[in-house]
């Protein structure tokens, strides 16, 4: 039993009139509905209905039922079969009603006149739709429920039924077993049975091998989804230049979402904010927390979520925010998230509300999800967005110190297997005051470029300095933008990710004291 069973036997029990299911997974909706009748009241006097555009009323107990084409009918028909038999527990199924709830008044009449007259029955109403967006008319009379994805238990008991039934070749320990049914985590019970499958079919046997591969799969189906994406555990702390303090505060909550921190009575960390110039690390950052915590890491693609449709973006959002918490513990990450607040109004409210779902999902959520939100742009962003009870923590990013720019030039370096020790680091950081990460590394590849074209021969300091000297960094081109969001961090709104800059920021406020 999952806790959705719980939930939805505690409002049958209540005799809620109507029960909203939100779910994309209409058949695994109705199993569920079907075992929650069955283990509430296994007799003949309880029967499960569905209706839908296509079939009208079909039950499962095979009761011959009247012929229901259209909305309105099917409605008026469940109003007399309750009415003749009151004490009947049944439970009426309603799928594809979002499509008419919303364009006809007399559907929506005729649900509440339904709902108002299941009260005085054992009968209740379920409607099963993709969308949360009931019509405010009905919203006194309904219980709005969100089905969450299948859980471990579900998807591990689909993965034995299935080796069962296909009787296929299993090399797999019950632990193997119970990582491959965790690989489907984050897929709806179709997709996992879709995947499963397809590992079965693949060679006939089912081992350590079909982990990588249900994972691939998974990874597909999160893209389509349009808004999430996966992200290997590729960068390392090594990969980051400088941004100590950050990094201190990182290791430190290395292991917080173990067991033994949460016996320790630990909370798991919420997530932080990293806020700062472009190019200075953020998404590089981001990266790296997956890596170093060894969770799952999933980017939310803030400007991809905007549909074209009314109500899309919401329901693109709602289902990444429910695969990140069924993958939890997982790293979320939501890259730009000032885009969300971008168009400024324009778009009739959507992106006001879509916004407000995720800062809402921040504050509530309780499954282990560390939000990791980067911006470079502050001034979209309203202000209590960064309020603390949202993030454990809000970073600043600024130029690099030169201690830090050397940190950057000696990563650089080693990453396009050139030995640092053979170039003149101290001089390139002293040349590269005013340059962000990003543009450090375009530096070492603009030189590797020339040096490659004019022999090839190995790159010298020479060539760094000379390609630094032709780019022009954002802080001279966009001196203003860079000073406002320095002057951001001055506020004290945020917390300086560098060990230097801090020190050097508590200078200047003891010297400001003293002056
Ligand atoms: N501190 C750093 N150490 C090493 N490399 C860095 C650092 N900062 C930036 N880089 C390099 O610059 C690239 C781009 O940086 P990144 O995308 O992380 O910046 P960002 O702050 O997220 O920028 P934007 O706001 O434009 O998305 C990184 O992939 C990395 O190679």
């Amino acid at each position: 039993m999952t806790a959705v069973h719980d939930d939805l036997n505690l409002y049958l029990r209540a005799r809620v009139p109507m029960i909203v299911l939100v779910t994309v997974e209409e058949l695994r909706a109705v199993e569920i509905l079907d075992e929650v009748r069955v283990g509430r009241d296994a007799s003949a006097s309880s029967d499960l209905v569905v209706w839908d555009f296509g079939g009208g009323l079909a039950s499962r107990d095979g009761r011959s039922l009247p012929a229901a084409p259209t909305p309105e009918t099917a409605l008026d028909k469940i109003a007399e079969l309750a009415r003749a038999h009151p004490d009947r527990k049944d439970i009426y199924v309603l799928k594809d009603f979002h499509e008419f709830w919303h364009r006809s008044p007399a559907v929506k009449r005729r649900l509440r006149n339904l709902a108002h007259a299941l009260v005085t029955t054992y009968a209740s109403l379920v409607v099963t739709t993709h969308s949360a967006d009931v019509p405010p008319e009905l919203a006194d009379d309904v219980v709005v429920l969100d089905m969450p994805l299948p859980d471990l238990a579900t998807l591990r008991a689909d993965l034995d039924g299935l080796i069962e039934q296909t009787r296929v070749e299993c090399d797999l320990t019950a632990h193997g077993r119970a990582r491959l049914a965790q690989a489907a985590l984050g897929l709806t019970a179709a997709q996992a049975r879709r995947a499963f499958s397809k590992a079965i079919v693949r060679d006939k046997v089912l081992d350590e091998l079909d982990i990588p591969a249900v994972l691939e799969e998974k990874k597909a189906v999160i893209r389509a989804s349009q808004a999430l994406e996966f992200h290997g555990a590729e960068e390392t702390v090594d990969d980051v230049g400088g941004l100590e303090l950050l990094k201190e505060w990182l290791r430190l909550r290395e292991d917080a979402f173990g067991e033994e921190a949460a016996a320790f009575g630990l909370p798991a960390p919420k997530g932080m904010a990293l806020i700062g110039i472009p190019g200075t690390g953020k998404s590089l950052t981001a990266k790296m927390i997956g890596g170093l915590w060894r969770l799952p890491l999933l980017r939310l693609d803030v400007g991809a979520l905007f549909g074209s449709l009314v109500g899309e973006s919401e329901e693109r959002l709602r289902l990444a925010l429910k695969v990140a918490e069924v993958v939890s513990p997982c790293v979320l990450w939501i890259d730009e998230i000032e885009k969300s607040m971008a168009s400024g109004g324009l778009d009739g409210g959507t992106s006001a509300r879509v916004f407000g779902t995720i800062l809402t999902w921040m504050q509530e959520k309780t499954e282990p999800v560390f939000v990791v939100a980067t911006a470079n742009d502050v001034g979209a962003l309203p202000p209590e967005t960064l309020r603390r009870g949202r993030f454990d923590e809000v970073f600043f990013l600024d130029l690099p110190t030169e201690e830090e720019r050397r940190d950057i030039f000696t990563v650089h370096l080693r990453k396009r297997r050139r030995d640092p020790a053979a170039f003149d680091v101290p001089r390139l950081a002293r040349m590269a005051d005013g340059y962000v990460g990003a543009e450090i590394e375009q530096a070492v590849v603009d030189a590797m470029y020339r040096a490659f074209s004019e022999g090839p021969r190995d790159i010298t300091t020479d060539d760094v300095a000379r390609a630094l000297e032709r780019l022009v960094p954002l802080s001279k081109s966009q001196r203003e933008r860079v000073e406002d969001l320095r002057a951001w961090l001055r506020d004290g709104r945020a917390q300086s990710a560098s060990f230097a800059e801090a020190a050097q920021a508590a200078r200047n406020q003891v010297r400001l004291e003293l002056a």
